[in-house]
């Protein structure tokens, strides 16, 4: 039996290469760019005008010129227009480029637009503190030609509407690993049947795909039955097929546990079984050399979520390229008292306290089998082995499986 830790770093050395593919830019968001992003540009490509109001040359101000005839309107999206007089203006719009001749712009909450003998003037009363007032200057954020996105970015809205501006509709990024999800046990028969009283209906494929979902990749769901000579069968194809296995069941003690031993026969070489966790205790993880990853986690629900959690999830984003994910720490909230020499994954319910920090509040589960406690929890505190009494106020990481901050 092997330490959490030294399980994350057996799993930190798997990590896959995953191949570049273009996606639209519709379809970017969350994936991981592969492609440096430039400028195309200066940003703002021209002086741009960031006020409603009056365009004015500020000299024509600073000669004493408190009222200016109007000579037209410059809207956003014209052409540049030119001021025909120094000492008149033009009206203009936020994102309209400044016209010609001029360089301040005063506010429509500035000035007051008055008419005599059918001729628009403004008289400013309150005046410009200095040249480009309220014109946001061409290149003033970034050059042409800048780094605006290095690869390696995992791409949120923030970088879709830069990606946008530059002008690119497709964009470079991993392409998602193929992982197969694969339950495994004569018990489990599928959603949309009715199960016999010995049976019950699987639910950890769809719990692994709607998480996988999540981390933008669209996993194939298949079920197996405890039958050696199947599993050795169907894995093979599925060996084949696939960058990744995600198993759940079959790995314990059990007259019908045959997955380490058939993932054997298949040449997966076993990096580790059984961690010192709870929930999660007979994990299995192993490789074809040079091939497929196997994660075969326990089927009890609980322990196939901490394990998709702790472990999964990270390795995902790691093959994906993505900078791994903060694990915040949150405060305990209740003594917890946890005896054996393994390292316990609490659920716990988050809230956000008085200093700021996340509170985690232990939420009691009957079991790694109890999956629909979870529903009453946002996450997981991680115990560590070494200690068996935690206090309220200390502070641990938490994994949480929740879009909830
Ligand atoms: N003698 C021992 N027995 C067990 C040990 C042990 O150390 N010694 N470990 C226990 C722990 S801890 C766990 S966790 C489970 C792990 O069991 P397996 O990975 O072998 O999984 P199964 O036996 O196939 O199933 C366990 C449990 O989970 C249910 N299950 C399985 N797959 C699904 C699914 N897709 N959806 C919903 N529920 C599922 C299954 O029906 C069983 O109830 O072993 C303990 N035993
Ligand atoms: O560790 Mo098992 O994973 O308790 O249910
Ligand atoms: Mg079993």
């Amino acid at each position: 039996m092997i330490t959490v830790t030294e399980a994350v770093r057996l799993i930190g050395e798997n990590i896959l290469t995953l191949p570049i593919t273009e996606v639209a830019l519709t379809e970017a968001n969350g994936a991981v760019l592969r492609e440096p992003i430039s400028a195309d540009r200066d940003f703002p490509p021209f002086h741009r005008v960031s006020m409603d109001g009056i365009a004015i040359r500020f000299a024509s101000f600073q000669t004493g010129e408190d009222t200016f005839r109007i000579e037209g309107v410059q809207l956003a999206g014209a052409p540049a227009q030119t001021l025909q007089q120094a000492d008149n203006c033009l009206e203009v719009m936020t994102g309209a480029i400044l016209p010609g001749n001029t360089d301040t712009v005063i506010r429509y909450e500035d000035l007051k637009i008055f008419e005599r003998n059918g001729i628009r003037y403004a008289h400013i009363f309150a005046a410009p503190k200095g040249r480009m007032q309220n014109v946001h200057q061409c290149g003033s954020d970034r050059r042409a030609s800048d780094l605006l996105i290095p690869a390696g970015t995992l791409l949120s809205p923030a970088e879709i509407a830069v990606i946008a501006t530059v002008g690119k509709t497709t964009v470079q990024v991993s392409q998602p690993p193929r992982i197969a999800i694969i339950s495994t046990g004569d018990e489990l028969v599928e959603v949309s049947e009715m199960p016999l009283p010995h049976q019950i209906r699987q639910s950890n494929s769809y719990l692994l795909q709607a998480a996988l979902q999540e981390q933008g990749v669209k996993a194939e769901r298949f079920h197996l039955r405890d039958d050696k000579a199947a599993l050795f069968a169907e894995l093979k194809t599925l060996l084949s097929r696939f960058d990744a296995l995600i198993l759940s069941g079959g790995v314990s003690k059990g007259k019908a546990d045959f997955i380490p031993e058939v993932l054997a026969e298949l040449g997966v070489q076993k990096l580790f079984h059984e961690v010192a966790q709870r929930p999660g205790k007979p994990f299995w993880f192993g490789r074809v050399p040079d091939g497929p990853i196997v994660f075969a986690l326990p089927g009890n629900p609980v322990s196939t979520f901490v394990c998709f959690y702790k472990y999964v999830r990270p390795w995902v984003r790691a093959s994906l390229g993505a900078p791994a994910a903060l694990v915040p720490k949150a405060i305990l909230q209740e003594e917890t008292v946890f005896r054996p020499n393994l390292t316990y994954f609490l659920p716990v319910k988050v809230a956000i306290g008085t200093s700021g920090m996340l509170t985690a509040k232990p939420i009691h589960i009957g079991g790694s089998g109890d999956f629909a406690a979870l529903l009453s929890a946002d996450g997981f505190l991680e115990l560590p082995q070494k200690q068996s009494t935690f206090s309220a106020g200390e502070v641990y990481s938490f994994y949480g499986f929740r879009n909830i901050i």
